[in-house]
């Protein structure tokens, strides 16, 4: 489904992405996993087409868009939300759902569907965006990606900023939309609820893989524990 070979990416003279290989097969849950400045966002953006690559390729289902525009990188059924969600403040819930209709990928029931996965966008449909929690605004980010019926759902930190209950809400919904199939690859810095849904994490040091695995392998290894879940 999603093949990332060889990938690296820079901003001027450093080096962010070093040659990152990784797979997410189809219906996977996968998580990247690293510390702050390892190069996770510059890999997701770069996978996503808001950061152009200096080496390497992204094939979804064997077509290369890691050259291509934003917009056919949506087309071609990538959905990216980014760290911070970036809804769109003075439109409401629903505009941002509905801006997806762009993307040309978007259907009228999906928005049934995801008034179903985040019943609190269905109650409040016609507030604005900006007047959201920051929950809600990470369930908004993400039922505007579903929106555009994606294949592979790409999500970064999506537990950022908000409180326990809550991101144990947006866990249940990303685990839903496993269960219905969805392949997903996020990068997260709480690795012991993203390993405790996933299943197949990477581990980013300095712009490079350094660990992979299942995510029962990865809960075991010494260096993960101390680094990533003490
Ligand atoms: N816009 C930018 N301009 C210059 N350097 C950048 C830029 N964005 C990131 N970097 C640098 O690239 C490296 C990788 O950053 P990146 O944001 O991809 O890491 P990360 O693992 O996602 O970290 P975090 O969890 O803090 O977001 C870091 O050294 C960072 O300082």
């Amino acid at each position: 489904m999603l093949n990332v070979s060889s990938l690296s990416a820079s901003y001027g003279a450093i080096n962010a992405v070093r040659g990152v290989d990784l797979q997410v097969s189809a219906g996977s849950l996968c998580v990247l996993l690293g510390a702050n400045g390892a190069g996770k966002s510059t890999t997701l953006r770069s996978i996503a087409g808001l950061h152009r690559p200096i080496g390497g390729s992204v094939k979804l289902n064997d077509q290369e868009i890691s050259r291509l525009s934003l917009h056919r990188v949506v087309k071609s059924g990538l959905a990216f939300v980014p760290e911070g969600r970036m809804v769109v403040a003075p439109l409401t819930v629903e505009e941002n759902l509905k801006l997806s209709h762009f993307s040309g990928r978007s259907e009228p029931s999906l928005l049934d569907k995801v008034y179903t996965l985040f019943p609190r966008l269905a109650d409040r449909r016609r507030q604005l965006a900006g007047l959201m929690s920051g929950g809600e605004q990470q369930m908004l980010a993400i039922g505007r990606a579903l929106m555009t019926k994606p294949q592979m759902l790409v999500l970064d930190e999506p537990s950022m900023g908000l409180a326990p209950a809550i991101v144990d809400l947006v866990f249940q919904s990303i685990v839903e939309l496993h269960k219905e199939g969805q392949s997903i690859l996020l990068v997260e810095q709480n690795a012991a609820i993203a390993l405790s849904v996933c299943d197949y994490g990477y581990v980013m040091k300095r712009g490079q893989i350094v660990i992979e695995g299942t995510a029962s392998v990865l809960k075991e290894n010494p260096e993960v524990l101390e680094a990533y879940m003490s």
